[in-house]
């Protein structure tokens, strides 16, 4: 949790760092009007009509070489401006930033590029800027374009270009030499499912080569895939440093505790709910006293609990058994047993399946499932029984279960009022039954064919 364990970490165990930060800030200030700017930036008036927002502070990190970390947190938290001053674009208000080796940086979409050259001359010129030997420039913008395929699109101007094509030839500009360190901020979100494949693949490459990498992504998939190390920035501040799934469960604990009046996310027991509300429900009980609202009480493994309500066991059963390993393709039984200590008038159940990096497989839950289930009284207790088949490849899984309140809209609650985080885990078996199959999910896929003759044959 102190930041500066991080650079003390890496220093203790004398790793060649790639990126050291020390007390890195920064500050943005408003001025009340151009005489107090002016006052300002002559050494008067020093807080007089000048608003300070620090948007980073305190951040001390040491990133050793090779290593991939992935940077998480919430819309700004400071993710993007902490990347942009290590690659320094931008300059810090207070601290230090070194940096050891060639950086290169995906911060914006096409950051540098003129939308009135074409995706050629733009290739030429970013080219030239990172540093490359203008002699072998030929070679390399064949490589940007072949890499970036966008067909004739790379002759024609950037203005014409999709979203999704100018990350196409950002990404294949800024890589098509190895960086020592790679900076990479949400730009790959753009792109589609194929190109991603072919980024992933080109930045794993760069990874065994000895690349540092710095990720910002909301999605956490990519960084249980690519990263073994993260850290949670919290309105301007680091609030954890770890491995992935450390870093990422803080985060889910941190999201599930914030008291905005947004309501929570329909995934009760999945990503990073943003917000839960404290509210508790109106019984209708008239001379009833109210609960006085209270809000769940999170701990840091991303567990909730509150007075109202809480999951009393979880037990998985295969053929009526409880059961841990079962093979894939079987039917099974999540049974999940709340007591309720309050009336809860609309209880919602649901389950998360996660794999071993942490990515969710499957979730959902009653409200999701468009089922209403009776009040729940207090003193009462209820079993709540999900059965599905389970046609997921060998492995392990964890299980997440959550409690929620009414409702709302298409997918979301009042209030949550117990979740057990990785409750539960199962394995999955090869099921000796199957035929033969790899991959993530058994699609159980028919096959037909026909033969055709041609005419006169
Ligand atoms: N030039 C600026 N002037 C004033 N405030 C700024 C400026 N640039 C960024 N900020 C503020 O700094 C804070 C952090 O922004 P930043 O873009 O680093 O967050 P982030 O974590 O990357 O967010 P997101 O996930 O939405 O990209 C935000 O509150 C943002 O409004």
């Amino acid at each position: 949790m102190i930041p500066a364990d991080a650079v003390q970490d890496a220093e203790s165990a004398q790793l060649p760092l790639a990126i050291r930060c020390s007390g890195l800030g920064k500050v943005y200030r408003r001025f009340q009007n151009r005489w107090v700017r002016l006052l300002y930036w002559l050494g008067f008036g020093e807080s007089k009509g000048v608003e300070e927002t620090w948007v980073l502070r305190g951040v001390s990190i040491a990133v050793p070489k090779g290593q991939s970390m992935a940077i998480i947190g919430v819309n700004g938290a400071g993710k993007s401006t902490l990347l942009k001053m290590i690659a320094g674009t931008c300059d810090p208000s207070e601290g230090r930033v070194e940096v050891a080796g060639r950086i290169a940086a995906l911060l914006e979409l096409g950051i540098g590029f003129h939308p009135e050259f074409t995706g050629r001359q733009n290739a030429i010129m970013a080219l030239q800027m990172l540093g490359h030997d203008p002699t072998g420039t030929p070679a390399l913008v064949e490589g940007v374009q072949e890499f970036a395929q966008i067909g004739t699109y790379f002759e024609q101007p950037l203005k014409t270009y999709s979203s999704g094509m100018q990350v196409r030839l950002a990404f294949a500009v800024a890589t098509q030499v190895r960086p020592d360190i790679l900076i990479i901020d949400e730009a790959l979100s753009v792109g589609d499912v194929f190109f991603q494949q072919k980024c992933f693949e080109r930045i794993r490459g760069f990874r065994a080569e000895g690349t540092t990498l710095l990720f910002v992504t909301h999605d956490f998939g990519s960084v249980y895939a690519l990263c073994e190390r993260a850290i949670l920035l919290g309105q301007g501040r680091l609030i954890r440093d770890g491995t992935p799934k450390e870093v990422i469960d803080e985060f889910q604990a941190i999201a599930l505790r914030s008291t905005s009046p947004q309501p929570t996310s329909s995934a009760m027991v999945a990503e990073a709910p943003e917000t839960v509300t404290q509210t508790v429900p109106d019984t209708g009980e008239v001379n009833t006293p109210e609960p006085r609202p209270q809000a769940p009480d999170d701990d840091s493994g991303g567990n909730v609990h509150s007075h109202l309500a809480s999951i009393e066991s979880v037990r998985l059963l295969w053929e009526g058994v409880e059961a841990e390993v079962v093979p894939s393709g079987a039917f099974i039984e999540l049974e999940i047993e709340a007591s309720f200590h309050g009336l809860v008038d609309e209880p919602h159940v649901g389950f998360q399946i996660r794999d071993r990096f942490g990515s969710p497989v499957f979730m959902t839950n009653t409200h999701c499932m468009r089922r209403t289930m009776p009040a729940a009284s207090a003193g009462s207790r209820r079993v709540t029984r999900f059965g599905f088949a389970l046609p997921l490849g060998p492995g392990e899984y964890s299980i997440t279960v959550g409690l929620a309140n009414r409702g709302l809209g298409e997918a979301s609650f009042e209030a949550m009022l117990s979740r057990r985080q990785n409750a539960a885990k199962l394995k999955v078996a090869r099921n000796l039954e199957d035929p033969i199959w790899s991959g993530l999910v058994n699609l159980s896929p028919s096959v037909s064919w026909n033969d055709r003759r041609e005419a006169g044959a």
